[in-house]
């Protein structure tokens, strides 16, 4: 694993080098295998990524775009984060709504929506039993409380080993999530984190000894690239890992 992090001086720093290294991933993922798989995180922080994004001239046929969570609610609704995703990106660009892949949110059971997300991902990167995808990006968050995608401190999800995807838990409510080793197998990931309301959580995410199960972002230990993009407010005071 190649581990990088970067304190940026504001949000408006962490958003162009998180653009810069997003597009040199896309580019670099079309060259090698013809075409690029990323999956979005939701909440605030990536939505001006996303904006970004959509100003640029990039052969969208060869993007597939997917999601590492989502929230259980319609794709109309002010939370969804597919919603927020194709606002600030994908209805601006010419993308076809085949390379679009939303977690379903319709099923009355989130677990049979979970594993019908698995099986479109299984049959789109053509896995074999027990094979998870490697995404060429994955854009993650951190929650103040630690969790990242739709893993929240000591829910059942951080447990789940051998599916792709599964049901998350927010305070009783269900999210669909990428699972740890799905999050791991990605070519490369990128953090972003922002905000002086993160500061506590990272201290325990990049200490030596602090406990996964209560700051869930500790278990991104993927094989590819990871870089960690805080802006100041979140990294001020921030001990970093020796590199
Ligand atoms: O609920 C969520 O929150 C996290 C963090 O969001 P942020 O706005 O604080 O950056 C996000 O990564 C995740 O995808 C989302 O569902």
């Amino acid at each position: 694993m190649h581990k990088k992090v970067e304190v940026l001086p504001d949000l408006a720093a962490l958003v162009q080098r998180s653009l810069e290294l997003t597009l040199a991933q896309m580019h670099n993922a079309i060259q090698a295998r013809g075409l690029c798989t990323i999956a979005l995180s939701g909440g605030s922080t990536p939505k001006p990524l996303y904006e970004a994004i959509a100003a640029q001239a990039l052969p969208w046929e060869k993007v597939h775009v997917f999601w590492g969570d989502e929230r259980y609610v319609s794709p109309d609704s002010p939370d969804s984060n597919q919603r927020m995703a194709r606002q600030a990106w994908l209805d601006k660009v010419e993308i076809p709504a085949e390379n679009i892949h939303p977690m379903p949110t319709s099923a009355a059971d989130p677990a049979d929506a979970a594993l019908q997300y698995e099986t479109h991902l299984k049959e789109f990167f053509q896995l074999k039993s027990g094979e998870f995808p490697a995404l060429d990006v994955n854009l993650l968050g951190m929650g103040d409380d630690g969790h990242t995608a739709s893993l929240f401190p000591h829910t059942a999800a951080l447990q789940v080993c051998d599916r792709i995807v599964t049901v998350g838990n927010k305070d009783g409510q269900p999210r669909i999530t990428f699972t740890i080793p799905t999050i791991n197998q990605a070519r490369c990931t990128i953090f972003l984190v922002s905000g002086a309301n993160k500061q506590a959580a990272l201290a325990q995410v990049f200490a030596s000894v602090a406990d996964d199960y209560t700051y869930p972002a500790r278990f991104v230990q993927p094989q590819g690239e990871l870089w960690w993009l805080l802006d100041r407010a979140a990294g001020q005071g921030l001990q970093l890992p020796e590199e």
